[in-house]
Parts: structure tokens; sequence; C-alpha cells
């Protein structure tokens, strides 16, 4: 089957801290994988070096077939990413932001005015086109990164924690858009720590633990091995199981009885 993009045995250390540890999977066009993994398993650090943001140690990845080593950075322009934390430049208004954005992708300056307040209006922001983003509150400010994501209709969309500080109705539309993406034909990879939006809306779960993958398949096939929700196979494969232990003795440290020496 053709493939949009290919990650083979990719590692990646900071200092001591080997995070990749020798990462393989492969997207196919028009999927919607879902790639989870506990805080700090390395799903950042995975997207940030397929965008060229973080070089890689070792192992390859090729996107839309070519090897991001010889590809420069025309492969870019197909690209649509939402950064965890972005920091948005707060000074500019939502408008002078998007119209920036557009200018870097050479999208001509009316164009990106009108998709951008179209987009804005859908998601409820429009009053606030004018306002400086300083102003913005959380979800608002998710809302401008997911449009400047998209302003140049890219093939490929890589979303990290998409879904932070957006409301229940906004979740939900944002579901609906991912939806509509794929079947525009776009290929989405995102990582978010809801799992049952990652269970509902994936056509293909990849999950990192330690620096690995530890699964790769459609819910329906992961939940074979699990008989359960994304959130208990989750658990058990990250060999998470003592919440209940955890959390008694995270009160009885905030109590200032924890056996623990600073
Ligand atoms: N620039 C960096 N320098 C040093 N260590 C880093 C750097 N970026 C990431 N790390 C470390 O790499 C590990 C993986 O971080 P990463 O942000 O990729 O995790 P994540 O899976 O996205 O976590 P979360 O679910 O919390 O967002 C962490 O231990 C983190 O401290």
């Amino acid at each position: 089957m053709e493939t949009i993009l290919e990650m083979r045995e990719v590692r990646k250390s900071f200092g001591g801290n080997h995070v990749l540890k020798g990462v393989n999977f492969s997207v196919h066009p028009g999927e919607i994988i879902g790639y989870i993994g506990p805080n700090g398993a390395g799903k950042s650090t995975t997207v940030k070096i397929i965008l060229g943001m973080l070089q890689q140690d070792a192992g390859e990845i090729l996107l839309f077939g070519r090897s991001l080593l010889d590809s420069g950075d025309e492969y870019k322009a197909r690209i649509g990413y939402v950064p965890e934390n972005a920091e948005l430049y707060e000074t500019l208004s939502a408008e002078e932001y998007l119209l920036f954005v557009g200018r870097l992708y050479g999208i001509d300056e009316q164009i990106v005015r009108q998709k951008s307040l179209s987009m804005m209006r859908i998601l409820g922001i429009d009053a606030a086109f004018k306002n400086r983003l300083s102003s913005f509150s959380k979800g608002m400010r998710q809302k401008v990164l997911i449009i400047s994501s998209l302003l140049h209709n890219p093939d490929i969309l890589f979303w990290d924690e998409p879904l932070n500080g957006l409301d229940a109705n906004s979740v939900q539309i944002v579901k609906e858009i991912l939806s509509e993406l794929k079947k525009d034909g776009k290929t989405i990879f995102y990582s978010s720590h809801i799992m049952d939006t990652v269970e509902k809306l994936s056509d293909r779960i990849i999950i990192l633990n330690e620096g690995m993958v530890v699964a790769d398949g459609p819910f329906e096939e992961l939940q074979k091995d699990a008989d359960g929700t994304l959130e208990q196979l989750f658990n058990q494969l990250t060999g998470f199981n003592e919440y209940a232990e955890l959390a008694a003795d995270f009160v009885t440290a905030m109590k200032g009885e924890s056996h623990y020496d600073a």
C-alpha cells in the first residue's frame, strides 16, 4: 500500500535521556492517525523531527515518498502544523497574525483575510478578528492556531493536542472538521490525551511507550487483545495500574507525611 509517511528505526536522545529508541510506523494517504502515549513519551519530539525542527540521531524518515534528508524545505508547504505549546505574537491582532502566516506561505492577502474571517466565523470567534491575541482566551488561541495551520490547504496535518483548551461544542466541531478533511483526501496525524475521542476518531492508533511503538492498528483490532476501552488498553500497555496507590501517596505527600527525603 502507498505510504505518505514512513518512520524507520528513528532514534533521538537528549543527553542521556533516550526518548525515541527505534520508532517504526507508516502512514497511508487519507488516514486519521491518533498518536498517543504517556506524558514525556516522545510524541511531540517525533512530530518536531518530521517537521525538521529537530534532527534525529539515527534512522530514516520518508515523507511524500522522499527521505527528509534530501527533501529541502519545499515539503513544508504541504504540511499543516498545530504545535502543542505555541507562542503566538501577542501584540498582533488575529487578522495581522493570520496575514503574517499567509504571507509566509505566499498566499494573496485578500484570500487570507476572506478565508480567515470565514473560518473564524464558523468557530464563533470572528468578533475578535481585529483584537490583539493577548486578549484571547486559551480556546480562542487554539482556534487561531488551527485556522493558521489550514490557510494553505495542506496535504497532511500534524496536530499536537489540537483539542487543547476547547470547550465541548468546539471539540465536536473540530472532530467533524477532521472527518471532512479526511473526506477531502487529507492525511491527519494528531496526538491527544482524550482517549474516547482518539478511540472514535482515528482510523488507526499508534501507542508510544518508553521510546517504542507498543501498539499500532485500528481500535477494533487493538481491542481484541484488551477487551475494554482505549483508556484501559492504554493503561495496560503502558504498565500503569497503581493509580489508586499513587493518589493516596500524593495526598499523604501534600500533608507533609511522605517518607521521601528532600
Ligand atoms: N529540547 C529538549 N531538550 C531536552 N529534553 C527534551 C527536549 N524536548 C523534549 N525533551 C524531553 O524528551 C522527552 C519527550 O518529550 P515530548 O515533549 O516529546 O513528550 P510528549 O510525549 O509530547 O509528552 P506530553 O504528552 O507531556 O506532551 C521528555 O523527557 C522531555 O523532557
